[in-house]
């Protein structure tokens, strides 16, 4: 049975814009699915790419709807190519939607992003007084004197339960990561995300094996096919996984159930669509232990997000 497709691209702006090792980032944008099929059953889904994390464009993704067919069948879906991960997870997971719409039940804890630098030592508060009881705090964004001094404050402020997590963006050198991973080890922060560029796999298992604060493996597992790579080379550390690029879902549920690797799921600022796919698959997968890297909404504004109504 064919399916019909509708989509829409959507834009919409960050409060305030998010500070990164990256740069700045503005504002989001993306695409919203709408599959439908002959019985009346309706599935949503949502293309949100992150082209500096190795996802396609934007612009590779619009190209991909606009020569799909508005008829579409089942085979299509499995077709889609790996160069195009962000769009496979909106086509699965607007097909999925469409087969089974319920929401997850319950969703593991949520970990809070603060803002880059010095805020964050005021910044943690309000959102511990939200319930949150785990912070991230992206590194790499000043230097490394300025931040050890921030985290040297902001870590033994925090109360007694609530865990730190830091995530460089793979903005560190070699020397920089062992001075930071020093620190995390007195700290006892609860793990280090992408210390090292992407091409630096051997020094990133080599430091994984030299402290005690776990690392994460994040820029470098984008996809599944990364997280395949990184797996077969003998990383037994933590994995992030970000569901709306990472690619078809069922595939990496499969991988998941095979291998139990350790994941952290983490948002991309998806808009409801998106985010409700991504914690369905972070509710199945997502390890236990770890609080998910979906408190982010409070760098978006519900006002501006788009509306599902393609
Ligand atoms: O995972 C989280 O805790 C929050 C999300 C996050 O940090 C993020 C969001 C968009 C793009 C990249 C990243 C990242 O983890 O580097
Ligand atoms: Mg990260």
């Amino acid at each position: 049975m064919p399916y019909k497709l509708q989509f829409q691209v959507y834009q919409y702006p960050f409060y305030p814009p998010l500070q990164t090792r990256y740069g700045i980032w503005e504002q989001r944008e993306g695409i919203i699915l709408r599959l439908s099929d002959e019985t009346g059953r309706v599935g949503w889904g949502e293309i949100a790419p992150l082209p500096w994390f190795g996802s396609e464009t934007l612009a590779q993704a619009v190209e991909y709807c606009r020569q799909s067919s508005t008829e579409i069948n089942e085979s299509d879906f499995w077709a889609i190519p790996d160069s195009l991960s962000a769009c496979q997870f909106g086509f699965h997971s607007a097909w999925e939607d469409l087969q089974n719409p319920s929401p997850p039940l319950t969703t593991p804890a949520f970990s809070a992003l603060l803002p880059a630098g010095e805020e964050a030592l005021s910044a943690w508060h309000s959102l511990w007084q939200q319930g949150y009881r785990t912070f991230k705090w992206k590194i790499g964004v000043y230097s490394l004197e300025q931040e050890l001094n921030w985290v040297r404050q902001l870590a033994p402020m925090l109360p007694q339960d609530a865990k730190l997590r830091l995530d460089a963006n793979a903005g560190l050198t070699w020397e920089g990561a062992n001075q930071w991973l020093a620190v995390c080890d007195e700290l006892a922060i609860e793990f280090l995300e992408q210390p090292l560029p992407v091409n630096s796999f051997d020094a990133l298992l080599a430091l994984s094996k030299q402290y005690q604060t776990p690392l994460a493996l994040d820029e470098s597992v984008a996809t599944l096919t990364q997280i395949k790579y990184c797996y077969d080379r003998g990383w037994r550390g933590i994995f992030v996984v970000k569901p709306s690029i990472v690619g078809i879902p069922q595939d990496l549920r499969e991988f998941c159930q095979q291998t139990q690797i350790r994941t952290v799921f983490s948002s991309v600022f998806e808009t409801p669509v998106g985010r409700k796919a991504a914690l369905k698959l972070a509710t199945e997968l997502s390890d236990p232990n770890y609080a998910i890297g979906f408190g982010v909404n409070h760098w978006l504004k519900a006002e501006v997000l788009p509306q599902c109504q393609v």
